[in-house]
């Protein structure tokens, strides 16, 4: 992991392929999410994530799915996009989609796919991924037995780790280490923390804190930020770097707000593509290894990153964090 690259960001989720479907419409489903990890292959990615960040046990369950099918629909959001890298290692890799100068170099590292694990938040789908609030009756125990199953079942799915994402406070952090140490969970992961400012994450618990908590686990090779504003992202490396000397991995968003009542993105305080680009070569300087996007990016953010990042490597006064 010790890597100065890109990092996509998964698109949609399975709710899209629980709707009713034929044979043929699942069939069309799959290819699609193929397609979209596809398009960030193209663009530069070094690492895709499954799609699985929404897609829980006990969400399936209440839309009428066994237990055994639940677990068969998160293993098959890893097998698609390992998939995905397959056809791309076989037919496309030599295609010129070229971002700069050094991507033949940057090609020869591996592609990774990473399982998807949402916060409970994610779960309740109400917003509270992005307020760390659950209220007092969910407890670390809560926390444990919700997520248990999911991260034994992804642990095994075949992916080359678990990113842990858009954790909105330290008690689930706190159930996630608990949760790998106590399963003997061996596959790497990342934690990666949704933040309000450069010090606390959305719950308002501090930054330094949450990293401690993930820095003294041993499955964890990388510990970042994402689903965040690109504002806050250079000041946040620096506060992680404070407290480890793992990698550091940001994938923020747009800049856009999610309203939970509506159900939408506000767009006022998106920043644009030229802007969002503009920071990447100061989080590379802080520190950053790993740098994608994540909501309300798209391929051609990626593509830009990959290049942005290229410029930084090539730059005869260009110093590496990782290199
Ligand atoms: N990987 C997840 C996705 O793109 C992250 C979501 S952050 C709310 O859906
Ligand atoms: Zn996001």
């Amino acid at each position: 992991m010790k890597r100065r690259d890109m990092n996509p960001r998964a698109v949609g989720d399975l709710r899209k392929m629980i709707s009713p479907s034929s044979p043929r419409r699942m069939t069309d489903e799959r290819a699609g999410e193929r397609r979209v990890h596809l398009d960030y292959l193209m663009a530069g990615a070094n690492i895709i994530i499954s799609a699985s960040y929404q897609a829980t046990i006990q969400g399936f369950e209440a839309r009428g799915f066994s237990k055994k099918e639940s677990e068969a629909l998160l293993l098959k959001s890893v097998e698609i996009a390992c998939e995905a890298r397959g056809i791309f290692q076989s037919s496309y890799r030599n295609e010129p989609y070229t971002v700069g100068a050094d991507e033949a170099s940057s090609r020869k590292q591996p592609i990774l796919v990473a399982a998807s694990i949402g916060s409970y938040g994610a779960f309740l789908a109400d917003g509270s991924e992005y307020s760390g609030d659950y209220g007092k009756e969910v407890t670390l125990q809560t926390l444990k037995d919700f997520h248990r199953r999911r991260v034994q079942v992804l642990a095994e799915s075949g992916a080359d780790l678990i990113a842990f994402e858009t954790i909105p406070n330290k008690i689930e952090a706190q159930a996630y280490v608990e949760l790998l140490k106590e399963n003997n969970i061996r596959i790497p992961a990342w934690f990666s923390f949704c933040s309000k400012d450069e010090n606390v994450v959305v719950s308002g618990d501090s930054v330094l804190e949450c990293t401690a908590v993930a820095n003294a686990c041993k499955n964890v090779v990388a510990i970042g930020i994402n689903c965040t504003p690109p504002r806050y992202i250079q000041g946040l490396i620096l506060s992680i770097r404070k407290v480890t000397d793992k990698p550091i991995v940001v994938y923020p968003n747009s800049g856009e707000r999610y309203d939970a009542d509506r159900k939408e993105w506000v767009a006022s305080t998106s920043i644009s593509e030229e802007d969002f680009v503009y920071y990447v070569s100061k989080w590379s300087e802080a520190g950053a290894s790993l740098i994608g996007g994540c909501c309300r990016t798209t391929p051609k953010t990626i593509r830009a990153i990959a290049e942005a990042l290229s410029n930084v490597r090539s730059a005869p006064q260009a110093t590496s964090a990782c290199d």
